[in-house]
Formats: structure tokens, sequence, C-alpha cells
């Protein structure tokens, strides 16, 4: 057990909050992984122990945080795909907005108040400004990006009224992967454009298209922040310090503040990898905004929050190894080495 005590990981098991985890660990925390393995790996859970229960589920929620006596919650557990939310919003509204409540439930029956709330860059639709500001959050455009929006609504509600202390942070194209290969981005289906890019390069994707070529951005695709999923874990280390330290909380973009089109991110993995993108293209994905770019000021003047491991070279690269360590048959078969 960590020496500071324990934070329950609800979605631990998945892609970000693998990374949360095993940064939790190094911090001196027990991550206590609750988790119902719907997207997430079991063998993602290295640094605690695996409850396999789902956050709707309030009772568990509770009795799991009285158990290990938990001292604030991380809460990664959701669906996360803009074109599948459009397609099926009710997934979204019954896992994301229902799924949360009973998260709260739980964390109120057992007395536990601080939460870290995975929120988006999508909670501001067509913002279109750039760099977006945390003030311009709403009106939405994707049922994705409302059901995070409302969530963020719920726990101003619940901090004025229940004394919860609540932080959201609004990550913006969260990717790369841990130096230590022990945990990456992997996901089936695959719908985010790095991860689907270098699996179409493995011979896992043979669809693999840019969506859209006729956005008002400079080279006609979209333009997005793409922030390494290592300094996304720092940021939740200095949120639940602060946490922690008696602070109400508040609404943080975690973004680099650059923007990157689609195609220049295809670019760029052709050159770091030196591998050919086989490519088509398609249309418009419904539901996706032509520009997303962080203001990320206000996260690093109260979080100390650095984008230090998010340029495009650290990002493809350890994106790139992971994907070949979890992906070996496919890499032999290509002969990528
Ligand atoms: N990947 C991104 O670029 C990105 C950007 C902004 C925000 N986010 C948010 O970050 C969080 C983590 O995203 P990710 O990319 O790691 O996704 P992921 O799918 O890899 O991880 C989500 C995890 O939550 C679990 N889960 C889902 N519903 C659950 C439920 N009802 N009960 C218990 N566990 C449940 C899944 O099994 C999985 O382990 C999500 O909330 C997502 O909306 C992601
Ligand atoms: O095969 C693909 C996949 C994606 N794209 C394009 O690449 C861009 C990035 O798409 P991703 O699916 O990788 O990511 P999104 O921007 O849709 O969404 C991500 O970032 C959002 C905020 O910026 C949300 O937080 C969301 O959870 C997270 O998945 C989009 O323009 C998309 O249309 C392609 O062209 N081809």
């Amino acid at each position: 057990m960590g020496t500071k005590g324990a934070i329950l990981v609800a979605g631990g098991a998945g892609y970000i909050g693998a990374h949360c985890s095993k940064a939790v660990a190094e911090a001196g925390f027990t991550p206590i992984c609750y988790d119902n393995l719907t997207t997430g790996h079991r063998g993602f859970v290295q640094w605690g122990p695996l409850v396999v229960g789902d956050i709707a589920d309030s009772i568990k929620v509770a009795d799991t945080i009285r158990q290990y006596d938990v001292q604030a919650v991380m809460h990664f557990a959701a669906s996360s795909a803009v074109g599948e939310s459009v397609a099926d919003p009710q997934k979204y509204y019954l896992n994301n907005v229902a799924g949360s409540l009973g998260l709260l439930q739980g964390m109120r029956e057992a007395g536990c108040g601080r939460l870290v709330f995975s929120s988006t860059g999508a909670v501001y639709g067509n913002a279109g400004r750039d760099p977006i500001p945390e003030s311009a959050a709403g009106p939405t455009v994707n049922p994705y990006g409302r059901s995070k929006y409302m969530i963020e609504q719920i726990l101003s509600d619940y901090r004025a009224a229940y004394g919860f202390s609540a932080t959201a942070l609004r990550y913006f194209n969260a990717c790369g992967a841990d130096a230590s290969g022990l945990i990456g981005e992997l996901r089936d289906p695959e719908t985010h454009l790095i991860p689907r890019a270098l699996m179409a390069i493995l011979g896992h994707v043979p669809d693999f298209a840019i969506f859209g070529t006729d956005y008002e951005t400079p080279d006609g695709t979209a333009v997005r922040d793409y922030i390494h999923v290592d300094d996304l874990a720092g940021a939740h280390i200095a949120a639940i310090a602060r946490l922690l330290e008696g602070h109400p909380g508040g609404a943080y973009n975690l973004g680099t503040g650059s923007g990157y089109s689609v195609r220049e991110i295809v670019d760029a993995i052709r050159n770091e990898t030196g591998e050919q993108v086989p490519l088509i293209y398609r249309e418009r994905r419904p539901g996706d905004p032509p520009v997303l770019v962080a203001d990320p000021r206000r996260a690093a003047q109260e979080l100390g929050f650095e984008a230090g491991r998010s340029d495009l070279g650290s990002i493809i690269r350890s994106a790139w190894a992971w994907h070949q360590k979890a992906h070996p048959r496919i890499a032999r078969q290509t002969g990528v080495s």
C-alpha cells in the first residue's frame, strides 16, 4: 500500500487510466482500479488491485471506497468515440451521465467527496477561437461532448450543495505511450487518428482514411491539439494534490496550445516511422468540429502543468514502439522490426 493512501481509479484499465495509475503509484498512493473491462484490459492493471464493477453500481462503488479507505477518486470511465456518440447517443447518456451519477452517489454514501474528472475539448463544440480558453465551454456539437459538459455542470451542483471538491480536466487529443512499453493505446475497434494510422502501417487497419478535406483550415483537414498521455498523468497528480490540500477544484484545459492538421499528423508519422501510410480520403465524420486547440495557461499557472513530452516526435515514436510491441505478429508479417 502506498504511504499516502488509496486513490480510486474508475476506468483504470483503459488507456489514460492505466497511465495515470502508474503515476499515482509513483507519487506514493495506491491506485484501486474500478473498471467493468468493456474497453479496458485486465493486463493494464499493474500498480494496485482490480475491482471489476460498473460505475452505475453505487453500492459497489461505496463498498470499494470504504474497503480501501479511498482518499479521492479519478474518474476515467466512459464511452468516448465522437462518431459513435452521434450514431448512438443513448449509449453515451446512459454510460457517461447516468453512470457518473452512480459513481457520485456511491462517493456520497461512503463519505468521499474529492474527484478528478476526465472531461474533454469536445465541451467547446465549434468554438471558433484558437486557442480556446476555459470560459468558452458550450454549446457542444456532439452527444459525447454534451454528456461530458452535463457531468461538469452536475459537479458544480455537487460542489455547491454537498461540499464536493471536483476538478474537471479537459483533455484535448490524448496520444503517445509510456516509455516502459507496458501500456499503450489499445482498443477494438480503434477510432483514433494516430493509432489507426500506425495500425494501418502494420496491416491491421485496411481502410485508413482522412475524414474530410474541405474544412476551412490551411490544408482542408481538421486541426487538433495532441497531448502526450504522460503529460496528462502529471496533471492528474497535481490536481489530486490540490484537492487533498483542501482546494475546491475547477476546470482546466490540458493541451499544448499548438494545433496540427490530420494531414500534418499523417506526414509526421511517415517521417518518424520511415513507412508509407496506406491512405484513402473520405467525407467528414459526423460530429467533428474543424479546429480544437487549447489555451493551456490556466493549468500551467495553477497546476504547474507542462506539456514537456508532447512534441510530435516523442508522441509518434512512443506510440509506434507500443504498437510494434502490441501487434508483433502483424509487425513480423510486414517485416517491420
Ligand atoms: N482519448 C482521448 O483523446 C480523450 C480525450 C479527452 C477525454 N478523454 C476521456 O478520458 C477518459 C479515458 O479515455 P481513454 O481514451 O483512456 O478510454 P478507454 O476506453 O481506453 O478507457 C475507458 C475505461 O473505462 C472503462 N469503463 C467504461 N465504462 C465503464 C463503466 N460504466 N463502469 C466501469 N468502467 C467503465 C473501460 O472498460 C475502460 O477501461 C474517458 O472519460 C474519455 O472520455 C479521452
Ligand atoms: O481514421 C481516422 C481517425 C480520425 N480522423 C480525424 O482525425 C481527427 C482526430 O480524431 P480522433 O478520433 O483521433 O479524435 P477526436 O478529435 O475525434 O476526439 C478526441 O479528442 C476530443 C477532444 O479534442 C475528445 O476528447 C475525444 O475524447 C477524443 O477521442 C478528427 O478530425 C478525425 O476526423 C481521421 O481523419 N481518420
